[in-house]
């Protein structure tokens, strides 16, 4: 297997659990510096993928580079090079803020300042505050705070802004965009299809343990030529839809038919969301 450039390269990864196939024969790659989220319902197969990745579960057959090496048998200097944030939070007891950060510091060859981890994931104000007393969102800050103090080549967040309210989901993903600015590779699971689509350069759709497609956001799912939708309100018939490949037509015809504004005219095309349920065959 080739592994150029790619900080992750997977062919024919499988893994069962007793009678339950969990992993079918993935392939994936994701390329040095690239920003990758990986898409499925649950039990689709993305904690036992990415946790076979970060060498924390075994594989039964295929092949698996993660920087260069098999996770299966890489040793402690490989994991320095990881960052990871895990579903569930860690425990600290009455350790501070400011503390926890410092002591996963001294872990790390070549650790980060941890007083400015802290103030990069907006706990600034938190620093001497005990990690029991945080809420949801700020120990989950805590937990990128972990994942990132090594100055990781790869960053793994599985679910990283759940419990996190909208303001705080915007701030996490400027700093995700600035740890990948900065030449981070970031592979992310999450069930948020408008932060795949915020984050990701590419996302991996997987159901029932197989990679049903990867693609930009874009492209996904033949999304950019997938028609328009235009919408309007006849005020005589009602709600009017039509499906067009030639939108700027329908919309200009209209408006000379209207005589000008065309009453509660939209335009769209099929989100993310909708094409990744139809993809992975939900009824919506
Ligand atoms: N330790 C385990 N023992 C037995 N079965 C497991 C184990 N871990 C996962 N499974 C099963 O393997 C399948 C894939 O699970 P996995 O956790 O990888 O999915 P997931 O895509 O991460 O789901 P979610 O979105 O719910 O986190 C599921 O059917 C799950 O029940």
């Amino acid at each position: 297997m080739n592994t150029d450039g790619l900080a992750v390269a997977v062919r024919g990864l499988r893994r069962s659990y007793g009678d339950r196939v969990a992993v079918d024969g993935v392939d994936l790659q994701v390329r040095t510096g690239e920003v990758v989220a990986l898409l499925g319902p649950n039990g689709a197969g993305k904690t036992t993928t990415v946790e076979i990745l970060e060498g924390y579960r075994r594989r039964d057959a295929g092949q698996v580079r993660v920087l260069g090496a098999d996770p299966a048998t890489a040793g402690a200097a490989w994991r320095a090079r990881l960052g990871i944030v895990l579903q569930s939070t860690g425990e600290f007891d009455d350790l501070t803020v400011a503390e926890v950060v410092g002591h996963f510091a001294g872990l790390y060859p070549r650790a980060q300042d941890p007083a400015e981890v802290v103030a990069r994931v907006g706990l600034a104000d938190s620093g001497r505050r005990r990690t029991r007393t945080l809420s949801g969102g700020q120990k989950r800050r805590l937990d990128v705070a972990l994942g990132i103090v090594g100055r990781p080549e790869l960053l793994f967040l599985d679910e990283p802004t759940t419990g996190f309210d909208p303001q705080a989901r915007r701030e996490f993903w400027e700093l995700i965009r600035g740890l990948a600015g900065a030449g981070t590779t970031i592979l992310l699971t999450t069930h948020y299809l408008d932060e795949a689509e915020a984050l990701a350069d590419r996302v991996a759709v997987i159901a029932a343990g197989r990679i049903v497609e990867v693609a930009a956001p874009a492209d996904l799912g033949g999304r950019r030529d997938a028609p328009a939708v235009v919408a309007w309100r006849d005020p005589a018939e009602g709600a009017r839809r039509r499906e067009t490949h030639t939108p700027a037509a329908l919309v200009a015809e209209l408006a000379a038919a209207y005589g000008g504004e065309v009453p509660g005219l939209t335009v769209s095309r099929p989100s993310l969301e909708d094409t990744y349920l139809r993809m992975i065959g939900a009824t919506a």
